[in-house]
């Protein structure tokens, strides 16, 4: 069958699946070769924090996506209960002058890539989200997640504060009074909370079930035409790409300004030890 005729169909998750030659070692990128569709999948042990190497990995794999005609990119996890614990805590904590730098630009390069993405975007959120992996999801265009788990921005909660961009993937979701008052709690919302204020669009029972339902989102797309509707998505979320892209260097140095505060290393470093002592127990 044609492959144009094939996505006019809804699509599932189960075709054939081809993995690509240039699969990074933390992010694998499988497309179906039924629908089209390309599951980027983050597999960092234990949870998918996201550091230097995660983020240059999945930037590569974004990239790749973008560059394979794939109709669109499911983005989940290889962890059963974690999407992914957000920023490693390590590359922020008594960090090295360079890499922190590095780091930090990769972060960036990944939220432009994802947010700016010309392909239909889905997370398949199978497991816990906060921060960061809240940021991931929120630049996608739709969400599936499994009950039992959480997802937020909890920046506050640690001490730190979430970059404007962090809060311009959340704004496009949430209604500003919604999503002011969770920043400012650095609110976790469980899967069922997220639903009913809107964080998420659906609930799934099972990974497999997450994956359909977001193939069947970018399936909704299969008879629209795909520059007018990149354009549009493009053009929708120009301000804010155009805003970190113009202010970067600022962007970054105002990171590295307040990630090396005493007193933020020292919430950091408290931070830390409390999940190793939760970990042990
Ligand atoms: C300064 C400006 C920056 C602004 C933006 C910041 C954005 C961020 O993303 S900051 C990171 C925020 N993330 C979190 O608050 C999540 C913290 N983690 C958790 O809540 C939990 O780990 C969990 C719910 C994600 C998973 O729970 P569980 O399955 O029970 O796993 P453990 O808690 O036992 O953790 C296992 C292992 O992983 C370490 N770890 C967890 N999260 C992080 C992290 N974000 N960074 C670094 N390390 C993390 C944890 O310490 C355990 O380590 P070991 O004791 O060595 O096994």
């Amino acid at each position: 069958m044609m492959r144009s005729k094939v996505l006019s169909l809804v699509p599932r998750a189960t075709g054939v699946c081809r993995h690509m030659s240039t699969a990074t070692k933390l992010t694998t990128v499988a497309v179906d070769d039924k629908t089209g569709i390309a599951t980027l999948t983050m597999n960092r042990p234990p949870v998918n924090g996201l550091n230097l190497d995660l983020l240059r990995d999945l930037n590569q794999s974004i990239g790749e996506v973008e560059g394979n005609k794939s109709r669109g990119l499911i983005l989940t996890s290889s962890n059963p209960t974690i999407f992914s614990a957000g920023l490693d805590i390590l590359e922020m904590y008594k960090p090295d002058k360079d890499r922190i730098r590095e780091f930090w630009t990769a972060l960036q390069d990944v939220w432009l890539a994802l947010y700016g993405s010309s392909v239909p975007t889905a997370a398949a959120i199978n497991g816990h989200s906060p921060a960061g992996g809240c940021l991931l999801a929120t630049s996608c265009e739709y969400r599936v997640m499994l009950p039992k788990f959480t997802i937020g921005l909890n920046e506050t909660k640690l001490g730190i504060v979430a970059p404007k961009w962090f809060m311009s993937s959340f704004l496009s979701v949430l209604p500003r009074r919604e999503a002011e008052r969770a920043l400012n709690q650095g609110r976790m919302f469980t899967t069922e909370e997220a639903l009913s204020i809107g964080l998420i669009d659906e609930v799934a029972i099972s990974k497999e079930q997450a994956l359909d339902k977001c193939a069947q989102f970018i399936g909704t797309f299969a008879k629209v035409n795909p520059l007018a509707r990149s354009l549009t998505k493009q053009q929708l979320r120009a301000v804010e790409l155009q805003q970190l892209e113009n202010e970067r260097a600022q962007d970054l140095e105002r990171f590295l300004f307040f990630v090396n505060q005493p007193s933020v290393q020292k919430g950091l470093g408290i931070y830390l030890e409390s999940l190793k002592k939760k970990a042990k127990n």
